[in-house]
C-alpha cells in the first residue's frame, strides 16, 4: 500500500458514489397529501410488515429503490389520526418513533393556510431536536406562483418562531408529478450511509390479496395498537371483479375476514354502532383503490378465531 491520504472532510470524492439507507416519514394533518405523495414517490411496491428487519417498529407504507440510496418510508403510530393528537396529548411512543427515523418530512398543503393542527404538529416536531425535518409543500398544483411563494415564507418562518431551521424547504406536487424526484434526492443525503435494508424483489412479489389484507390489518390497528397489539389478522377470501359492468366503470368486488381472538375484542375493532369498522372499511378501500387503480367494493367482516396465535393450524389458515 503507498500513501493514502485520508479525507476528513465532509465533502465526499466526486465520482465515489457511497450508497445510503435509511427511514423517513410524512407527517401532517389529514388530507396533507401524505399517501399521495408516497404513491407518487414509490409507485405501487407496497411492502409487507411481516417481512420487516428488526430495525424498525413501524410500518412500512413504500420503499424508494435508487442505485445510489433506499428510502423506506414508515408510518408512525398515532400520525394518522392527528385529530386525536390534538385531543390529548403527544405520548411518549409517538415521540420515541419519530426521534427513531432519520427524517422527518412534515406535509403542508400549498393552498391552506398554516393552521393551529400544523402549528400543534410543527411543536412537537420542535423538540425532536436531532432529527432533520423537511418541510413539504405539497399540492402546488393549485396554488399560483404569489401564493406558493407566501407558503414558503410562513413555513420558513414558523420553524425560525418554533427555534429549529428546515432541513429543507421543498415545494412538491405528487398529482402533477412536480418535484417529486427532486424531493427524493433531497432526502436521501440525509440518510445514514448503509447498504440496502430491503432486498429489493421482496417488495413486489407479494400478491395482491397479501398486500391488500396489509392494508386493512393497518386501518384496523390504527388507533388501537395499545388495546390489540397482535390479536389481529386480515384474510382476503375473495377478489373478483363485478360483472355486468361496462368497462369504463369497473368495480373489484374484495371480500375479506378481519380475524380477532377474542369475543371481547369485536367491540374495539367495530366500535359504536360500527362507525369505527365503517371508517376501516373506507379508510382501506382508498388504498386499495389507489394501489390496485380500480374502484373496489369492500366487505369487511370481523370474526374470532380464537387464540389463532397459538394454533398452528389456524395460523396456517390465516396464512402465516
Ligand atoms: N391537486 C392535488 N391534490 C392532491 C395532491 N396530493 C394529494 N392531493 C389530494 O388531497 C387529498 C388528500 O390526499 P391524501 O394523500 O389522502 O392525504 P393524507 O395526508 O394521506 O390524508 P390522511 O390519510 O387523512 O392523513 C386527496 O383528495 C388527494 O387527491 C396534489 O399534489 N395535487
Amino acid at each position: 500500500m503507498g500513501a493514502m491520504s485520508v479525507r476528513t472532510q465532509s465533502s465526499e470524492p466526486s465520482g465515489e458514489a457511497s450508497h445510503r439507507a435509511g427511514f423517513a416519514c410524512f407527517v401532517g394533518r389529514p388530507n396533507a397529501g401524505k399517501s399521495t405523495l408516497t404513491n407518487a414517490l414509490v409507485g405501487k411496491k407496497v411492502a409487507i410488515t411481516a417481512d420487516q428487519p428488526q430495525t424498525t417498529r413501524h410500518t412500512v407504507r413504500g420503499i424508494v429503490h435508487r442505485p445510489d440510496a433506499q428510502l423506506i418510508l414508515v408510518d408512525t403510530p398515532g400520525l394518522h389520526k392527528p385529530r386525536t393528537l390534538l385531543g390529548q396529548r403527544l405520548n411518549d411512543v409517538v415521540r420515541t418513533t419519530w426521534a427513531e427515523v432519520d427524517v422527518i418530512g412534515f406535509c403542508l398543503p400549498a393552498n391552506e393556510k398554516l393552521g393551529p393542527g400544523d402549528r400543534f404538529i410543527a411543536k412537537e416536531l420542535a423538540s425532536i431536536k436531532k432529527t432533520p425535518k423537511v418541510a413539504i409543500v405539497t399540492k402546488t398544483d393549485l396554488v399560483d406562483s404569489k401564493q406558493l411563494a407566501e407558503q414558503l415564507i410562513a413555513i420558513d418562518q414558523l420553524g425560525k418562531e418554533l427555534g429549529f431551521e428546515w432541513a429543507e424547504i421543498v415545494p412538491v406536487s405528487a398529482v402533477g408529478d412536480k418535484q417529486v424526484g427532486l424531493l427524493a434526492d433531497l432526502l436521501v443525503p440525509l440518510l445514514p450511509e448503509g447498504p440496502a435494508l430491503y432486498p429489493e424483489g421482496d417488495l413486489t412479489d407479494e400478491p395482491e390479496q397479501v398486500m391488500v389484507a396489509e392494508l386493512i390489518r393497518e386501518a384496523a390497528l390504527e388507533g388501537v395498537r395499545d388495546e390489540l397489539p397482535h390479536s389481529i389478522a386480515v384474510v382476503v377470501e375473495e377478489m373478483l371483479p363485478r360483472e355486468d359492468r361496462p368497462a369504463d366503470r369497473p368495480l373489484l368486488d374484495i371480500h375479506a375476514f378481519v380475524y380477532i381472538e377474542r369475543p371481547s375484542q369485536k367491540g374495539i375493532i367495530i366500535g359504536p354502532k360500527g362507525k369505527r369498522l365503517k371508517d376501516v372499511g373506507i379508510k382501506s378501500r382508498k388504498q386499495i383503490e389507489a394501489l390496485l387503480g380500480t374502484p373496489v367494493f369492500l366487505d369487511l367482516h370481523v370474526k374470532v378465531a380464537k387464540d389463532w396465535q397459538r394454533d398452528p393450524r389456524q395460523l396456517r389458515k390465516l396464512g402465516f
